[in-house]
């Protein structure tokens, strides 16, 4: 067998012929299943009339086929980018999509990546086959093969001579290196074994994932949900998954990747986005982020809604039919007590409250025309007069006003006294100094788990919706049974044998159709009601959380169906995890599984070095993930005198970015730092901008905190001031080694005074 140079070109040369062929006949494939589609789609716009239930079915159909055109058009880009041999012969093609040969018996044309069958390819090695011989990887552009990389995993293989001569890596070390585009791609090509097995464990329970910087955790989060989906499709299109991020940038920076894998069906939020209605664009001091972050404000809060709950000292005096009317202490304490022994939250316990102290009021009432003379209707003539009177529903009111959320929060933050009375036991005066702002100030993030937490405790009465509901179903039913009347007439010919319209639907069902029918997905349903329940939930950044964050998200999974992702060596937020143990703990015991992804396929090896000591300074015995290749740039310093950096930085950055040429440049730097002098840097670097703006990660150089970069990656980051990185907060360490983790390629450190020490090159011992 030859196996010289010319031999080995020809034979990759003839192979890439042949794979082109085989891909071309998927992409006529891929282009007629479109046609079809839409021809589908069109004739059932054109419909128009029918029976209701003929329309039903109408929208159903064409809300399946405009997804299935949606998923068609997202696999044109590498739809096929993987070949298995296997030891019987058989040959697997595998991509984004499951393709069928409809002529032949379904015989499958490509796997889906997700499809069991299709496991082997991001498993088998030498070492453990699973009867694979050889594992081919196809790098396509448009729909050109342009090269084609050969694992051939049985070693004794009598046409070892046509492996290529490649390693399996090169594809992903391609793709590695390749200069970043400000939006994450989506790894199905090159899915590592370590994280396969993570995207396909089994859907129920606590997963925690705990990986370094750059070990693929979001990457491994997002293919998951694409599996889950794929795999239990009927039962998660229901409930829909939920991706939750840790802010906006950082889902506009995951956003494509989901999309691109044909899944359209997962709600990405982060904590602030949960509570439909609100938007959270105000900010907290990491100091007020953590005091409200706390598991105590579970107290706080609840002892501020008991404090909506009002006693008189003596009484409150009302005016009824024109005559003064006593609301005593006694009654209305008699009141509350059975209202809250109710232990229904406290808008749905207020009518026990009212219901009581009308109840109380009519007695009075009837004691002072003389209760004798009248009998029962008498009686609930009164209550009926009492409840309609406007000055004693209001003073009633204000011993147990309806109340939202959103006044209750306001509320309390911008009073004082409110706070004291709701905190005492809980924060001291610096605390409470800290949470206080002007009435109507501006949602922050930390305020919609408390909001979440007050809508739980404060409830709704929804009695009037409810019977409205109740109304509008009747109306409903009895519409449908009108329908189905009309259609059984129709059906003239009483034909045993025909299947008739009663066996087919009936009349609940066809106004139940009516109700959920609806052009929304289960995610889109899920962005609109706070108390939806996920079928399954998966939290990026997880350490990130704080415990009143972690019951507003464990409201939306009963189930108990989650994969949490992050690295306790990164938590930033000051209320975040120091132990996941410590965060799960009170939801499942012990009952939560742990994996960990220990390969940074982000930071070359000349970055992770520097990390690494980073790392080693923290308390923590996580080990520094090894990175899977060197890029040539050691990290560079620069000293900078703290007077001239305005002036300097420009010219360091674009020398920077020169250096980077078409790549992405970060320039990370502490917060008090980027508000004094950030606008005027990027306003003296072409095409730069400052913070978390859309556009920002597209544009070739953007300035950013810690905080507002983690999860992301740049080709070039520069560190300004690693100094004031460390200082801005307890977490300074986690923050360092967060900051100097983002870079793909290269690492500039500008700082003003001696390098701090965990940074300053250390002697070799
Ligand atoms: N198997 C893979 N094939 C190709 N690229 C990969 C693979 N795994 C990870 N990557 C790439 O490595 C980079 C880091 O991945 P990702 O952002 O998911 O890491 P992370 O663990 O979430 O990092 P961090 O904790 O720092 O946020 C991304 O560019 C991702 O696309």
């Amino acid at each position: 067998m030859s196996d010289t140079r010319a031999d080995r070109d020809a034979f990759r040369a003839q192979e890439i012929d042949a794979e082109q062929q085989y891909v071309g006949t998927l992409y006529e494939k891929l282009d007629a299943l479109r046609a079809e589609t839409e021809r589908r789609l069109r004739d059932t716009l054109r419909e128009t009339g029918g029976s209701p239930q003929g329309r039903t079915e109408r929208d159903i159909s064409a809300r399946m086929y405009t997804e299935k055109l949606t998923q068609l058009s997202a696999v044109e880009h590498g739809l096929c980018f993987g070949r298995l041999d296997l030891d019987s012969g058989e040959l697997f093609h595998i991509g984004r999509l499951g393709l069928f040969d409809e002529d032949n018996d379904y015989e499958p044309l490509l796997l889906d990546w997700r499809a069991p069958a299709a496991r082997p390819f991001y498993l088998a090695t030498a070492a453990s086959r699973e009867e694979v011989r050889r594992r081919r990887h196809l790098r396509t552009r448009w729909r050109r093969v342009v090269d084609i990389e050969d694992e051939v995993l049985d070693l004794d293989d009598a046409e070892q001579g046509s492996d290529l001569g490649l390693a399996g890596e090169a594809t992903l070390l391609a793709r590695l290196d390749a200069r970043r585009t400000g939006h994450m791609q989506d790894i199905v090509a090159t899915i590592q074994a370590e994280q396969d097995r993570i995207i396909r464990a089994p859907m129920n329970g606590v997963l925690v994932v705990q990986g370094g910087p750059g070990t693929g955790k979001t990457a491994v989060a997002l293919h998951r949900a694409a599996y889950l989906l794929y795999t239990f499709r009927e039962q998660l299109s229901k409930r829909g998954v939920l991706v939750v991020g840790p802010n906006p940038t950082f889902l506009g920076y995951i956003g494509q990747v989901l999309p691109s894998l044909g899944e359209t069906g997962v709600l990405l939020s982060t904590v602030g986005g949960l509570y439909p209605g609100i938007t959270a664009t105000g900010a907290d001091s990491p100091r007020a982020a953590e005091i409200k972050g706390r598991a105590s404000m579970v107290d706080v809060l609840t002892a501020a809604v008991r404090d909506r709950q009002q006693v008189p000292k003596d009484y409150v005096e009302t005016v009824f039919d024109r005559e003064p009317l006593r609301v005593d202490r006694r009654a209305v304490s008699q009141a509350r007590t059975r209202a809250r022994r109710s232990r229904r939250p406290h808008n749905v316990a207020r009518r026990v409250f009212q219901n009581e102290m009308f109840s109380a009021l009519t007695l009075q009432v009837a004691d002072r025309l003389g209760r004798d003379l009248l009998d029962s209707r008498d009686l609930d003539d009164i209550n009926r007069e009492l409840r309609a009177d406007p000055a004693v529903c209001k003073t009633l009111d204000a011993l147990w006003p309806e109340i939202t959320p959103q006044e209750l929060l306001d509320e309390l933050f911008s009073s004082p006294d409110r706070l004291r009375t709701a905190a005492r036991k809980h924060l001291d005066d610096a605390e409470r100094a800290e949470l206080l702002r002007e009435p109507g100030a501006p949602w922050t993030p930390d305020d919609v788990p408390l909001l979440d937490e007050l809508a739980e405790l404060l409830g709704e009465d929804d009695a009037a919706a409810r019977a409205e509901r109740e109304r509008q179903e009747r109306e409903e039913l009895a519409y449908a049974q009108g329908v189905l009347h009309i259609m059984e007439e129709d059906d003239e010919i009483r034909d045993e044998e025909r299947l008739r319209v009663k066996d087919v639907i009936d009349a609940e069902l066809l106004a139940d159709r009516y109700r959920t029918r609806s052009d929304l997905t289960a995610a889109e349903r899920a962005a609109e009601d706070r108390t939806w329940t996920f079928g399954h939930v998966i939290v990026d950044e997880a350490q990130e959380l704080s415990a009143m964050a972690w019951r507003a998200l464990m409201r939306r999974c009963p189930s108990r169906s989650m994969t949490l992702v992050g690295d306790v060596a990164q938590t930033g937020a000051l209320g975040g995890a120091r132990d996941w143990d410590e965060v799960l703990h009170p939801y499942v015991q012990d009952r939560w599984q742990l994996a960990e992804l220990t390969v940074n396929y982000r930071t070359p090896a000349e970055i992770m070095a520097l990390a690494g000591t980073v790392l080693s300074e923290m308390d923590t015995d996580l080990e520094v993930p090894r990175s899977v290749r060197t890029s040539g740039h050691e990290p560079w310093t620069r000293r900078v005198a703290a007077a001239d950096l305005a002036d300097r930085l420009p010219e360091v950055v674009a020398e920077e970015l020169r250096e980077v040429g078409e790549g992405r440049l970060a320039v990370l730097m502490p917060p008090e730092l980027l508000d004094g002098i950030g606008a005027d840097v990027a306003e003296r670097i072409p095409g730069a901008v400052v913070g978390t703006r859309p556009d920002g990660l597209e544009s070739p150089a953007v300035l950013l905190t810690v905080e507002q970069a983690k999860g992301l990656e740049f080709d070039s980051v520069v560190l300004v001031d690693p100094d004031g990185v460390l200082a801005e907060s307890e977490r300074g360490l986690n923050d360092l080694y967060v900051a100097l983790t983002r870079a793909t390629q290269r690492l500039g450190i500008v700082h003003t005074g001696d390098l701090p020490d965990v940074l300053a090159p250390h002697p070799i011992e």
